[in-house]
């Protein structure tokens, strides 16, 4: 494992600015998840690192070595993408043993035969070892691309969504295990997610991108409650940030302000102004309340047991909220 530095990384593509002066460090045993929209960015990051393309200027380093010139099998790193890509004709073991099976690497059968065995259980494949891999459903062939990776001890896992062709329940029980990985067993990851909820229960750190460039790095509770901008405020919490008009409610509102930004625990509820009940909402784990106040439309969290219904009124007022500049910069 190692700590991987990328150091004001652009790379073009004709117009596009792909990357336009990243630097970042990933920490020796950090859990590093890359967010943002389509086009942000993250794919060229994880390229960037795994030496699958190069930056035109810049420089990224595994455990203070310069990668310049080195292959991605030089630099050691083991990668998942969202697609899986596994050798058809071989059957789920091979695939897995494959990785270990390298001349230069010597491992033991008996090792071999352990390593491949723990990841098979953790991913729950382990009765589909002798199958070929033509013959697995898709979920199962990511999964397989996943155990192919995890049998390593890489300097850093790169990975590009690779939960994302998974069912609900699947993704929840991998992502334990990925964490665990992490916080266990002491491995670093860099992860591509448009997944939140990903973002929240495994990183250890946050890289917001936009259009290319980094624009907020931190723990996820970091971004979540100190938020450098509306961008970066939107890219954590369910239900979404609400963003306002400044001045929407009673109460001061700092010079140049904008947008007020209101996630559901910075608006109290039952002091205040009154807000229409539209909607309520029972998704399970939550119940949201959707309110139009002075023509505006909001979407908070309420309690489990509400008795509240369309069509009623409830009183709600800010507490502690952000407020941002006509750019969307944070400016309280
Ligand atoms: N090989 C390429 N040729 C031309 N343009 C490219 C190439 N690779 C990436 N780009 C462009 O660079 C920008 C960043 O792409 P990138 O794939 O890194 O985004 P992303 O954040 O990973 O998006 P997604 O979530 O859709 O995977 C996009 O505008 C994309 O069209």
């Amino acid at each position: 494992m190692a700590k991987v530095i990328l150091d004001q990384v652009t790379k073009t593509f004709g117009d596009v600015v792909a990357l336009d002066n990243v630097s970042m460090t990933i920490d020796d045993g950090s859990f590093v998840i890359l967010l943002g929209p389509t086009g942000a960015g993250k794919t060229t990051t994880l390229r960037m690192v795994s030496g699958l393309d190069t930056p035109d200027a810049g420089e990224i380093f595994i455990g203070d070595q310069p990668m310049i010139g080195l292959t991605p099998a030089q630099r050691d790193v083991a990668m998942v993408f969202q697609q899986y890509s596994l050798y058809p004709h071989m059957t789920v073991r091979q695939n897995l043993e494959f990785p270990l099976k390298s001349p230069i690497l010597k491992t033991p059968q008996s090792m071999i035969d352990e390593k491949v065995e723990a990841v098979s259980r953790v991913l729950q494949i382990a009765h589909k070892l002798d199958n070929k891999a033509t013959a697995l459903s898709g979920g199962e062939m990511q999964r397989v691309s996943i155990g192919r990776a995890l049998v390593r001890s890489p300097s850093i896992y790169l990975m590009d969504e690779p939960l994302s062709s998974l069912d609900a329940k699947l993704r929840a029980d991998l992502r334990i295990e990925l964490k665990n990985i992490q916080a266990n067993f002491g491995q670093t990851l860099l992860y591509v997610t448009h997944d939140q909820i990903e973002a929240m229960t495994m990183a250890t750190h946050v890289g917001v991108l936009d259009h290319g460039k980094l624009v907020q790095f931190g723990s996820p509770r970091e971004i979540y409650e100190n938020p450098v901008s509306i961008y970066a405020a939107s890219r954590l919490g369910q239900p979404r940030i609400n963003i306002l008009p400044a001045d929407l409610f009673k109460g001061p509102v700092p010079d140049g302000a904008k947008s007020i930004g209101l996630r559901p625990e910075q608006i109290s509820q039952g002091t205040g102004e009154e807000s229409f009940v539209t909607r309520v909402e029972h998704l399970g784990d939550q119940t949201r309340l959707h309110l139009k106040f002075k023509e505006q439309d909001l979407i908070t969290v309420t309690n489990a047991h509400t008795s509240l219904q369309r069509g009623e009124t409830v009183k709600i007022r800010p507490h502690k909220p952000f407020f941002f500049d006509a750019d969307g910069a944070r400016i309280a």
